[in-house]
This record gives C-alpha cells, structure tokens and sequence, in this order.
C-alpha cells in the first residue's frame, strides 16, 4: 500500500479555463497517509468522482502531480499505478462463477493456486456469497454482483490502494450496514490505503478514519468524525455534518462580544479584531440550552426523537434549533443560551481561531 501525495492539482474539464469558476477541482494540495481510510464526502458535482479519477488514472489533471510513495505517477495509466477500483455499479464476467471472477486478478498475477484458493475463500465469506461460490454471476441479483465487484477489490493484498466510487448505491439498506462494518473490519486487519467516495454523512463517518469535505470543487476540512463535528473549519460542513446542522447566524464582532441582531453574546477566548466581510457565529443545536434564563425565544415546534427532542424556535426573528434529553422538557418561559463551549466564529465562511 501506498502513501498518496496530490500536490497542487486542479482540473478543469474546458481546455482553455479563464477563472476559478471553470475548474471542476480548484486547488487540491494535501496527503494521503499510507495504510489510512479516507472518505471523501460532498453533495452532488462537488468535484468527489473528478478527484477519484485523478488518482486513479482515468483523468489526467490538468494541473499538478500524483505521488504514490513519493513516486510521481501523473503519467502513468491506471494499470501501472496498480491499484484496485470498485465503481457505482457492477463489474463483472457474467460468464464466469462467483470463485472464478474473485480469483481472475490473482490468476492473471500467476498467483500459486492454493493461495488463491484461500485468499478467494475469506473473501466469499466476508461478502456473504460462500453459498452462491459455484453459480454464474450471470444469474444473480444486482445486489449479489456488486458485491461480488467489492470482492474482486479486496482481493488482492499487493495493490497501492483500494479506490471506491459509492460503491453500496445499489446495496439494498441493512446489506449496506453489514458491508460497510466488515470493509472497517478489513481495513483493520490488512491496513489498506483506502479511498471512499460518497454523499452519504453516515457511511463517511462510520467508514473514514479521515473524512475530506468537498464543497464546490475545493477541500474545505480534513479530519477525524470527532474534527468535523467539533470544529467545522467552514460553515457548509458545520450545515452537512450532523443532523440536524450546525445554527449558523449573521453577527457583529465587537472584541470579546458578538452581536446578535439586540442581543451581546460572550465570546469564549481572546478578543477577536473587526473584519471586512461577512461574520457569522455557529452553534451546534447539541450546545444550545433551552432554560429559564438567557435570550428570551418562542418555541415553533417540537419532534420527539426517543432518545432526544428536537426544538425549533425563534430568537429575535432569527431560527434556531436545540437539540435537548429525552426527560428534558420545554420551559414555560424559553430561553435560550449558548453553551461557550460550541461557539464556532466565520469570518467569510472559514473559521477564526480563537486563542485563549
Ligand atoms: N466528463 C465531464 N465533462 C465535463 N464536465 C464534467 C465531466 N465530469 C464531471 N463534470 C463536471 O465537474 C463537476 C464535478 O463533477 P463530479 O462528478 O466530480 O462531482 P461528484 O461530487 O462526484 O458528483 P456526483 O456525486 O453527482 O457524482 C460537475 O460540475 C460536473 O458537471
């Protein structure tokens, strides 16, 4: 397995590109670790699959440089970057068996059979097709040979990396859950160097050691589940992870105080200098109370959850929403206040660092 370097790439799918708005990918500078599972997480035409196809081969960025290992690639075809890729939708000989297409990519490296045989046998296994091992893959469901494409991926233990494109789309929901517990299985196991591309938070957050943040062609955070929730470096992962998303509210700074709409909130740290642009606070609903003192607020609505309630309320016009306990109820008289904690502050969209 390999460590990947993308250093200072962007692509842009017009050949004559004249501003950042033409480029699919502005710039991606960044590494990844060897043996570390990624996930590259974003909504749709964020540039995810453009950047997936870049490591692997199938498009040459129009600027920049791949490094696996430190070994620059940017020339090579996908087959000589020898990596293993599972797509979207099935890749399968329909002809053969379930055995004999996992075990194709070890034939074709002149494996010894017996080492095929059992590293074919683990991988039926894991993927649930143990029974099905003897049938043409021509017969099977959807769902049977997807699975069957995410086996012929992991087969191989001598690849530089494991690239996959949403690979569970087709996965009916509980299969999904299995197959992603036993991907995270694996990884521990063997320490592939994985690449996970979908839009789905969970299944980045369940699967990544490191989840990369895609927002219209730019890489906006890196970082661990716990990194992404605690402190989003931009607002649109503090609005994309967590459900529901990070309160994000137009404030004035005013050294160790922000405004909010008559309201002089506290600001944990150091004083923060005015700037140009636009200033916004963010809170996660997780850190804001409902009690009986703080910044009188009407509540709107209410959803029990089981576990926990959601409270949509207004502050001073502005919506706000605080998730609370499932045995916690709803003041009288609400008011709300921050928890210092969960105070994120956005000069522009990206966060200030607050000192101590
Ligand atoms: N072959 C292509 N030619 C021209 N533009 C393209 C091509 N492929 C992608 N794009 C554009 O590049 C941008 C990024 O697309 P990309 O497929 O990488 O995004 P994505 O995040 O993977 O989206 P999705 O989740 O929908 O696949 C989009 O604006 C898309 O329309």
């Amino acid at each position: 397995m390999a460590r990947i370097d993308l250093d200072h790439i962007r692509h842009a799918y017009n050949d004559h590109p004249k501003s950042d708005a033409d480029y699919a990918l502005k710039e991606v500078h960044h590494s990844w670790e060897d043996g570390s599972a990624y996930a590259l997480l974003g909504p749709s035409g964020c540039g995810k699959t453009t950047l997936l196809n870049i490591v692997s081969g199938l498009v040459r960025a129009s600027e920049g440089r791949i490094l696996f290992d430190g070994k620059d690639v940017t020339r090579l075809s996908t087959q000589e970057r020898n990596i293993a890729q599972v797509f979207q939708f099935p890749v399968v000989y329909d002809t053969m068996t379930v055995y004999e297409n996992l075990a194709f990519p070890l034939r074709n490296r002149h494996i010894p059979e017996a080492d095929v045989k059992r590293k074919v046998d683990e991988i039926i296994e894991m993927i649930g097709l143990s029974d099905s091992a003897n049938r043409k893959a021509r017969g099977l469901t959807a769902d049977a040979k997807q699975k069957i494409s995410l086996g012929r991926g992991l087969v191989r233990s001598d690849v530089n990396a494991i690239l996959f494109d949403e690979p569970l789309t087709v996965i009916d929901p509980h299969m999904k859950w299995v197959l992603r517990s036993q991907l995270k299985q694996l990884h521990r196991r063997f320490g592939f160097t994985m690449v996970y591309v979908t839009h789905d938070q969970t299944e980045a957050l369940t699967f990544a050691d490191k989840v990369v943040v895609m927002y219209n062609g730019e890489v906006v955070q890196i970082g661990t589940p716990n990194d992404l929730f605690e402190r989003p470096r931009h607002t649109f992962v503090g609005y994309f992870i967590g459900s529901p998303g990070m309160n994000v509210m137009p404030i004035e700074i005013d050294g160790r105080n922000a405004r909010l709409g008559n309201r002089t909130i506290a600001l944990p740290g150091a004083p923060l200098e005015r700037r140009e642009g636009r200033s916004e606070l963010g809170i996660r609903p997780e850190f804001v109370r409902l009690c009986r003192e703080g910044m009188p607020a009407t509540v709107t609505k209410v959803e029990d959850l089981g576990r926990r309630k959601v409270v949509r309320a207004k502050l001073d016009g502005q919506d706000i929403v605080a998730v609370i306990g499932e045995d916690q109820t709803v003041p009288a008289e609400p008011h709300i206040a921050f928890d210092p904690a969960g105070i994120n502050i956005y000069a522009n969209s990206w966060r200030v660092e607050m000192g101590a």
